[in-house]
């Protein structure tokens, strides 16, 4: 976009946030047609160094990879359709568009490769979770792109702002940054028309605002500003805002790490523990339960604790790890609701163990809880806002 564009958006406080997902599109990993360039990712990867300087995680949700693979095949054309040769570029990609954050940061990156479809089944999104948990635990910097190679409808939709969105979800954050060749949403496509407004401040997706957004306007990038009210969309309503700003211009980049936002900053519809809680408290749960003791009841009750194996007397019906089970005293009174990360098979077998204990009895582990306290609502005690932080 244009300098004088910029200037006509006002700099607003970003809400505050611990953990945020950063989505870098491609048109600012790729220089026009070419291949990849640090020239705007090393302001981007400064501001995350800044910001885990300063004790916030930063998840970045990065394209380029069908870029970068185009740069190095060069002239030479991919064979088969359009779809099988995007997913070849992309494979030959993955790995350079990985290594171009690794020279730009201190940490060790990890490469994470996720389809819509991992996301949607419940375990493979339990495992993504508590994955990228891990890596947020292990101080390193996570980079998800589309698993292109297999996401053949992800790729057709080359939607990674979508991807953005729910990984933001995923992993809990409190903020979804995205990056743009463009510096914020217009009233309509900037390129197509030399009227169009930016605007500042979106308190609620609209079906006027959502009618705003063009597509592409280049050939690196896919999505456009249609996928980015989508990402907006979905973010707003796991209760969290996003923001879309220009990562070509440095001075917007590095006033996000004072908490400014020359941009667009989209408003969450409620707050992020009003959309888990609804959730939680609403969704149909699986035809099981899991039974509870005394002592484990009433620290469930306290608020704001796990659920550990050694609370638990047994579990009835059927359900799977992911699933949302119903969670109920020694007299069958439903007193909690929770994702547990363990099946009835399993959790039957854990009742009583002490979590260290978990390992051995199953030969595995998901972790020390049956059910996590970022996914556990008691069905009768108010939510401490601290709720909100996951562990
Ligand atoms: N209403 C709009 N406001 C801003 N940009 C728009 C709008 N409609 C379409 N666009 C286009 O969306 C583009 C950004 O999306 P895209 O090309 O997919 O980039 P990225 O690679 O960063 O995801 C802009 O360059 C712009 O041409
Ligand atoms: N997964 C693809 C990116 C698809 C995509 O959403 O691109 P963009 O619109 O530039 O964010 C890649 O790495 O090239």
């Amino acid at each position: 976009m244009t300098s004088s564009s910029q200037h006509a958006l006002p700099e607003q406080t970003l809400p505050h946030w611990r953990r945020a997902v950063l989505k870098v599109g491609s048109n600012l990993l790729a220089a026009d047609g070419g291949g990849l360039t640090p020239r705007y990712a090393e302001a981007l990867a400064g501001f995350i160094a800044a910001s885990h300087a300063a004790g916030r995680q930063v998840v970045l949700v990065s394209s380029g990879a069908v870029a970068a693979g185009r740069a190095l095949l060069r002239e030479r054309k991919p064979a088969g359709d359009a779809l099988v040769a995007r997913q070849a570029l992309a494979a030959l990609g993955q790995a350079p568009m990985i290594a171009l954050w690794q020279s730009l940061s201190a940490r060790p990156v990890a490469q994470v490769l996720l389809t819509h479809d991992d996301l949607r089944n419940r375990r493979r999104y339990l495992n993504a979770r508590a994955t990228l948990r891990e890596l947020l635990a292990l101080d390193v910097l996570p980079v998800v792109n589309e698993n292109d190679t297999v996401a053949v409808d992800e790729l057709k939709l080359g939607d990674n702002d979508n991807l953005a969105a729910i990984v933001a979800a995923l992993v809990d954050a409190d903020l979804l940054l995205i990056a743009s060749d463009v510096d914020a949403l217009y009233s309509a496509d900037p390129r197509r028309d030399p009227d169009a407004v930016p605007v500042a401040h979106v308190a609620a997706l609209t079906p006027q605002i959502l009618t705003m957004a063009g597509g592409s306007g280049s050939t690196a990038g896919t999505g456009g500003m249609r996928t980015k009210l989508e990402a907006a969309v979905k973010a707003s309503a796991a209760g969290i805002p996003s923001a879309l700003f220009s990562g070509r211009d440095e001075a917007t980049v590095q006033a996000l790490q004072h908490g400014r936002l020359r941009g667009t900053l989209i408003a969450a519809a409620g707050s992020r523990m009003q959309a888990r809680k609804y959730w939680l408290r609403h969704a149909p749960a699986a035809p099981g339960c899991i039974r509870i003791d005394a002592g484990a009841a009433q620290a469930l009750a306290g608020g704001r604790v796990s659920l550990l194996p050694g609370g638990v007397l047994g579990a009835d019906g059927e359900f799977h790890r992911g699933d949302l089970v119903e969670i109920v005293d020694a007299a069958g009174k439903a007193i909690a609701r929770g994702l547990s990360q363990y099946g009835a098979a399993e959790v039957r077998r854990l009742a009583g163990r002490h979590s260290r204990e978990i390992g051995a009895v199953l030969g595995y582990s998901y972790g020390a809880e049956v059910v996590h306290r970022d996914d556990l609502i008691t069905m009768n005690h108010p939510v401490a806002p601290d709720q909100e932080i996951s562990a």
